[in-house]
């Protein structure tokens, strides 16, 4: 893989240098089934993803529930080890164009190439001292203050763990740090001996980053800090936010669903589905000229909250559900919803039978499905009859029109039905401007 394909490195204004480089990193959860819980499948929440983070920007993580959003944000913070891949830490510009040379090596070639920069700057193999730093300097924000606030703890110890915890301070010293805290946030020594309970949410999600800020970190992980905040509280979180970047120079990875959030909080902007990296790019360029139809209708969906005309009209763009993670669509991920969708976009075996779970009649009288790959395969019917109905649907415009350009063989003899479809490989992030990364077929 090239460097273009693999990471979304910015020269962005804020040229503080890269903080995090995220390298390829996944995270499959394996499916268990049965009294033996033997593994059957895996849950790719994570599939493959790069990018970095630099010194004092916002990078906006955006996509819908599911995409994976979450469990980036963990392994980036180093709170779940990924199945494969890296996140580096604070390398020099020298280490990183080793890093990305090495991306474009043979899989064993590669292992040498990075066992230094692994061995040093990989939060999963770096030595304790330096993961103890890591872990200093980047800290987490959740959505829900209710439950990473531990409701029997006085906001004094909650503050000050962090402090205790690292040896920072103790006794006097350790509450006057924590009044300082609280002020920086808003808040003050009147809520030093109070439960999380006694306050709004608002109060809450201020709370949760006073302690963030305790160690005084480089990086804060915001995971939907704000939404289940009411609007006002949210854009008062937000301008609290920004006030505290600007005066400690904090890099922030904003995890959110909301577009609308990140427009005006994010320098750029990362575009998740599926646990696949989709679009990158700095935040105008996204807004002005985004390059894939699953931005666009992200974009879209945020005009929810607007006029009725544009609800309905955005409600079709992202119809349906996200698909199962565990049997993600070949060749690009969105192709099932995507409006644009091409006969190149890979459709395979799989959207049949996501067609035919829209059919019950017809699914009930399927015996059998053999693949001879994601692409080609005979479907086997109880009887000759329901065989050619179902040829008859793969022909008729109850599938989409690229489904159909898909299908270059759909053939019955007796109750089975002999499928292939054109090949497709996955789609690689191609560049589409300065900095700004999309993965589509459409130019
Ligand atoms: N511990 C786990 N075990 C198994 N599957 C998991 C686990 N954590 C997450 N998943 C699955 O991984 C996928 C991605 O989940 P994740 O929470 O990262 O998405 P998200 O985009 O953050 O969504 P949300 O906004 O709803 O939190 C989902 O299908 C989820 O069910």
């Amino acid at each position: 893989m090239t460097r273009l394909q693999s990471s979304f490195t910015p020269d962005a204004s804020k040229d503080g240098g890269t903080l995090l480089s995220v390298r390829d990193v996944a995270k499959h959860y394996p499916i268990r089934s049965g009294a033996l819980q033997r593994v059957v499948g895996q849950v790719r929440a994570v599939d493959g993803v790069s990018f970095d983070i630099r010194r004092g920007e916002t990078l906006g993580l955006v996509g819908e529930s599911g995409c994976g959003k979450t469990t980036l944000g963990r392994l980036v913070s180093g709170l779940i080890a990924p199945t494969s891949g890296q996140t580096y830490y604070d390398l020099d510009s020298s280490s990183l164009a080793a890093l990305d040379a090495a991306q474009t090596l043979p899989e064993a070639e590669r292992h040498a190439a990075l066992a230094a920069i692994n061995a040093a700057h990989g939060i999963e193999t770096m030595p304790i001292e330096a993961k103890n730093r890591f872990r200093r300097n980047c800290q987490m924000v959740f959505q829900d203050s209710f439950s990473s606030l531990n409701p029997r703890h006085l906001v004094i110890d909650l503050v000050g763990r962090p402090l205790r915890v690292h040896k920072e301070a103790s006794g006097s010293d350790l509450t006057e740090r924590v009044v300082e805290l609280l002020e920086q946030v808003g808040l003050g020594r009147q809520h030093l001996y109070r439960y999380p309970h006694q306050f709004s949410g608002g109060q809450r999600q201020r709370i949760s980053i006073a302690r963030a800020l305790a160690l005084d970190p480089e990086l804060i992980i915001l995971d939907e800090p704000t939404s289940a905040l009411d609007v006002s509280v949210q854009a008062q979180i937000l301008n609290l936010l920004n006030d505290l970047q600007a005066e400690r120079n904090l890099a922030y990875l904003f995890v959110t669903h909301d577009l609308s959030v990140v427009e005006h909080m994010a320098d750029r902007i990362v575009t998740m589905y599926l646990g696949k990296v989709v679009e990158a790019g700095p935040t105008r360029s996204i807004f002005d000229a985004s390059a894939h139809p699953y931005t666009r209708a992200l974009m879209a969906a945020k005009l929810d909250l607007g006029p009725a005309g544009a609800a309905s009209e955005n409600k079709a763009v992202l119809d349906g559900a996200v698909p199962d993670p565990a049997r993600p669509p070949r060749g690009c991920r969105f192709h099932t919803r995507c409006p644009v969708a091409t006969a190149q976009c890979g459709w395979e075996i799989d959207d049949i039978v996501r067609i035919l779970e829209r059919h019950e009649a017809l699914c009930d009288t399927l015996t059998d499905v053999t693949r001879e790959s994601d692409f080609a395969g005979t479907l086997v019917f109880e009887d000759a009859d329901a065989a050619q109905k179902m040829a008859a649907v793969l022909a008729s415009e109850a599938v989409p029109q690229p489904f159909r350009d898909a299908l270059e063989l759909a053939e019955t003899t007796g109750t089975k039905l002999r499928v292939r479809f054109r090949q497709a490989e996955d789609i690689k992030l191609t560049r589409r401007g300065p900095d700004h990364l999309a993965a589509c077929v459409l130019g």
